[in-house]
């Protein structure tokens, strides 16, 4: 076969020696040697990495024809088959009818327009809350668990109706550790007895466990002959109307609606959550972007003490500093696996079927066709640019692409704007003592979603209460000219 260029591999093992513990920054390293097209043989896994917008047009370009070839996923990676109640989630389903339908669910259903608006007072709620923690701490806050937190209560409250806690957290947490380590029998499937020995069997199986009696219990509460939904209808009690619907394309299984619920926790809360920090260490680290953003925030606020979703068409910056913290820190920078369905030719390559595709949406964001000083934060560059991050533009994917594109990014950048609006709007952020912006860690923690490795730890004083904008007083003061006019 014609395969596209990589590294020379050993015996067996192939190029998975050159991974190390920075996969993601390997792999980056590795395509600017080799091609943003590179094969590499991990174990007995044969990958093609796409690592630039060029070559990411070449397959997911509508009429290339490739895009459906490309939208399968691996079925045999240990953890995420147990996670995903056996390949029923949206993520991880066999590209065909099944996830056809589920995602049909999840875009018509879960997370429409209409459905996110109807989680507006959550998400208001949620985010006030977090302001008055914020205001109540003394000294340094830490904006990483914070953050976590807040994306956590937010999931919680959308999805199950309230919130769960610790109990949650903890599992939640061990669930992503899995997902996100690596296992020698994803790489080998023929060694998967490995993972009875080294106890990943046991903590896969022990975790799974827990969320599977949560999601129980979850549906329990949802049961309850006197549970009225008229109103606000979370996404459980929305699954649970489709599964008794006789006229749906398909009637959910409860393992298929426990996959689905693990989609949303797992994409809603660590994504949001890893997005929320990096804007922050970004903003910190560039002082003029945090003035001007702050600027422009409190100049919508006009006095008020809080951003409400209306504000948000308004504050322009702010969007642009979203796309920019995106555009450098994608939060799935590996996105999610995909997998050829069938053999394939990609320009001069041939590409097999079966062959593990990894798009590297890092690489593609900072691809210097495309970019200017690739590397440097500057929101400014989306000024007068059409570039946006809704998968059409191949030059920044932080959602990925194609049909298994994410389909939840209006449901996370919604929180996310809400979010850095207010803490802009009632906090000065800065540094901790001691500290400057060369000191700020940029190290990052590679899982299936990637976190700044140490937390954001940042000084917060709470604004005092401005004046309204200039413009009401003037108007106020037109009308108290107006009326001695009248009475004189
Ligand atoms: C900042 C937040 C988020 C980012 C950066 C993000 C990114 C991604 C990426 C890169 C993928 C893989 C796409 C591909 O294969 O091309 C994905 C898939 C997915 N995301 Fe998101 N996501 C975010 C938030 C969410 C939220 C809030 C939800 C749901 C509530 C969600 C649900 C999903 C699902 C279900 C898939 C699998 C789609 C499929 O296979 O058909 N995501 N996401």
């Amino acid at each position: 076969k014609r395969l596209p260029p990589g590294p020379w591999k050993l015996p067996i093992i192939g190029n998975l020696h050159q991974l190390g513990d920075s996969p993601h920054k390997s792999i980056q390293r590795l395509s600017r040697e080799h091609g943003s097209m590179m094969f590499l043989q991990l174990g007995a896994v044969p990958t093609l990495v796409i690592s630039s917008a060029d070559a990411a047009m070449a397959i997911f370009k509508g009429g290339s024809g490739h895009d459906v070839v490309f939208s399968g996923r691996p079925n045999d990676l240990f953890a995420a088959k147990k996670f995903s109640y056996n390949l029923n989630s949206i993520s991880f389903a066999p590209y065909g009818e099944l996830w056809r339908k589920m995602r049909r669910i999840a875009i018509v259903e879960l997370l429409s327009s209409k459905r996110v608006q109807s989680f507006r007072a959550v998400r208001e709620e949620e985010v006030a809350a977090m302001v008055s923690r914020i205001a109540s701490t003394s000294g340094t806050v830490n904006l990483s668990k914070l953050s976590m937190l807040l994306a956590n209560n937010v999931v919680c409250r959308v999805a199950f109706g309230k919130k769960y806690g610790d109990r949650f957290d903890a599992v939640m947490h061990e669930t992503q550790v899995l997902l996100g380590e690596f296992l020698v029998s994803d790489y080998f499937p023929w060694m998967r007895w490995l993972n009875k020995f080294n106890g990943v069997e046991a903590r896969v199986e022990k975790c799974f466990n827990e969320l599977d009696k949560l999601y129980d219990d979850v549906i329990e509460d949802h049961l309850v002959p006197t549970r009225s939904t008229l109103d606000n209808e979370d996404i459980v009690d929305v699954l649970l109307r489709l599964q008794k619907d006789p006229s749906q394309l398909i009637s959910l299984n409860n393992q298929q609606i426990k996959g689905i619920l693990t989609d949303v926790f797992l994409a809603g809360t660590d994504r949001t959550a890893s997005i929320l920090i990096w804007i922050f260490t970004e903003l910190i680290r560039n002082p003029p972007c945090m003035q001007k953003v702050q600027a422009e925030v409190q100049k919508v606020a006009n006095g008020r003490h809080k951003i409400e979703e209306s504000d948000l068409p308004n504050l322009i910056y702010l969007q642009l500093v979203i796309k920019e913290a995106l555009r450098l820190h994608p939060p799935a920078p590996l996105s999610v696996p995909r997998e050829t369905t069938e053999d394939c030719i990609v320009g001069n390559y041939e590409i097999p079927a079966k062959t593990r595709t990894i798009i590297d949406l890092r690489s593609i964001g900072t691809d210097p066709k495309y970019w200017e000083n690739p590397n440097e934060f500057r929101p400014e560059r989306f000024m007068n640019s059409s570039v946006d991050f809704n998968g059409q533009h191949f030059e920044l994917l932080p959602f990925g692409v194609g049909r298994r594109g994410c389909p939840g990014s209006n449901f996370a950048i919604v929180l996310v704007q809400l979010t850095v609006a207010n803490f802009l709007n009632r906090f000065d952020w800065d540094l901790p003592d001691g500290m400057s912006v060369e000191d700020v860690d940029m190290e990052e923690e590679i899982g299936i979603t990637m976190f700044k490795k140490t937390p954001l730890c940042l000084g917060q004083h709470p604004r005092p209460k401005t004046t309204p904008h200039l413009k009401l007083l003037r108007i106020n003061s037109n009308v108290a000219a107006a009326a001695m006019t009248m009475m004189l």
